[in-house]
């Protein structure tokens, strides 16, 4: 059958990602002449002799859908795909309905020639052992200059049968990006469950999968705060975490703390490397093994953590969002709220720092100004979506703190938060 949210009477969209680009959408039509809005097709298809191809694979969040969509996408930077450029490519249903989302690819080929179809030919018949090859969508101008896609079944032994050949024509951008509503099941998980079983799913896979459930399920379950505040220190990177957790710990005779913890953080560069699914799974895990250690130690003392599950959810949901900012998830979206089964902290504090100030302190740390100017313009949308999803989180919400001062001052404006909110200590 076509993949679900390709079918013609659906009125289904295509929508696109460029790096840092907003997201462009296409319908498909079924049938010729039907459909169609009038505005020129997006730029994304190039004129021949270029050629456009797309796969796309189930966005359900299963470990083998999310391995091969990574596994794709890190060969068609290989052979004679390595002149393609690769777009993200959402494909849902305007129907609705989340079991319908594929992810996947939007291959542009500038010069077109039948040696890049026979390569995805091959790669998708080479990825078929836990799941059926996704079906290859071959894009080609019709006689009047109208755009269709033909989508091919591969056979396994060779050969391939045309699923539909529809009509490709511009779409209105969706009112929702189409990953929200499949979000709290893709990255941002709100239960010790829901991660858990992700990172089950991996232990055949994994081998450090296992090390990691083992000392989850050491952990009590639904640790409890002692009497001591616990205080999280959240942000961008360099904005000061290290800096003001270090001096809060050393003015307050706290114990410090850091998510992942230490005895999961040998591992941190393996899940890393994984999918977004089975990444965020890790460090969602690594929250519910900090917040045992919280438990303890804030019976003896105060605690000052350094990122904890706001910075989980924060990146999960600006990595899976492409796009601008306006894309996030409305506020009080559920991938805000904080998970019922998790330690919450007395308090949490945001540190931000004007772009500027950020390019000064990565300097101060040695990186070359061409890589980091290079590195800042192109995660610059990334950030604003990391830092808006920060300061949209609830119950507890991050209170901001302006980092941008001297580390003395920025020491000071914290002390005096903590007095406020947490009391004397
Ligand atoms: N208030 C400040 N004024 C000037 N420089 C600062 C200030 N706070 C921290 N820095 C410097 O900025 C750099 C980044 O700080 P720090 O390592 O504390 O940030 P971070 O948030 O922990 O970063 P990361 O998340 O990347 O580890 C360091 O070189 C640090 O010395
Ligand atoms: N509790 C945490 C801590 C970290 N992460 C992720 C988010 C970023 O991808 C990365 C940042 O960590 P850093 O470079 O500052 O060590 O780690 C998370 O998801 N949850």
């Amino acid at each position: 059958a076509p993949p679900a949210g390709c079918s013609a009477q659906a009125r289904p969209c295509f929508a696109v990602e460029g790096p840092g680009a907003d997201l462009v959408c296409f319908t498909l039509s079924g049938s010729e002449g039907a459909g169609g809005s009038g505005r020129p097709l997006p730029r994304c298809f190039l004129p021949a002799p270029a050629r456009c191809y797309s796969l796309c694979v189930p966005a359900a969040p299963s470990v083998p859908a999310a391995r091969l969509h990574r596994r794709l996408r890190q060969r068609l930077r290989q052979g004679p795909l390595a002149r393609c450029r690769v777009l993200g490519l959402l494909c849902y249903s305007a129907a609705g309905g989340q079991a319908a989302l594929e992810k996947g690819f939007l291959i542009q080929d500038p010069q077109g020639g039948a040696e890049t179809e026979r390569a995805l030919e091959e790669l998708l018949r080479g990825q078929g052992a836990l799941l059926p090859p996704p079906p290859l969508g071959v894009y080609e101008a019709g006689e009047r200059g109208e755009l269709w896609q033909c989508l091919w079944a591969l056979r396994g032994a060779g050969g391939r049968d045309l699923l539909r050949r529809a009509r490709v024509v511009a779409a209105e951008e969706p009112p929702l990006h189409p990953a929200v509503p499949g979000l709290r099941h893709a990255a941002v998980f709100l239960s010790l469950e829901a991660a858990r079983s992700v990172v089950e799913q991996c232990t055949s896979l994994i081998p450090e999968a296992t090390a990691v459930l083992d000392l989850v399920d050491k952990c009590p379950k639904h640790s409890k705060k002692g009497d001591f505040p616990v205080i999280v220190i959240e942000g961008l990177d360099a904005t000061g975490k290290t800096t003001v957790t270090q001096s809060v710990k050393d003015s307050l005779n706290a114990l410090l703390l850091r998510s992942p913890p230490a005895c999961i953080s040998q591992w941190r560069k393996t899940f890393d490397d994984e999918p977004t699914l089975i990444r965020r799974a890790f460090y969602a895990l690594g929250n519910y093994i900090v917040a045992s250690e919280i438990a303890k130690a804030s019976t003896e003392s105060p605690v000052v953590v350094d990122r904890y599950w706001h910075s989980t959810a924060a990146y999960a949901i600006a990595t899976e969002i492409s796009g601008k900012v306006q894309n996030l998830p409305p506020t009080q979206h559920e991938v805000y709220q904080w998970p019922e089964d998790l330690l919450k902290p007395d308090l949490v504090l945001l540190l931000t720092v004007s772009p500027e100030e950020r390019i000064r302190r990565l300097q101060g740390r040695g990186l070359e100004k061409t890589e980091e100017e290079t590195e800042l313009e192109a995660n610059s949308l990334f950030r604003q979506k990391v830092e808006e999803s920060y300061k949209r989180m609830e119950n507890p919400g991050c209170q901001e703190v302006d980092a941008s001062p001297s580390r003395e001052e920025v020491l000071r404006t914290v002390l005096h938060l903590i007095k406020k909110h947490c009391g004397s200590l």
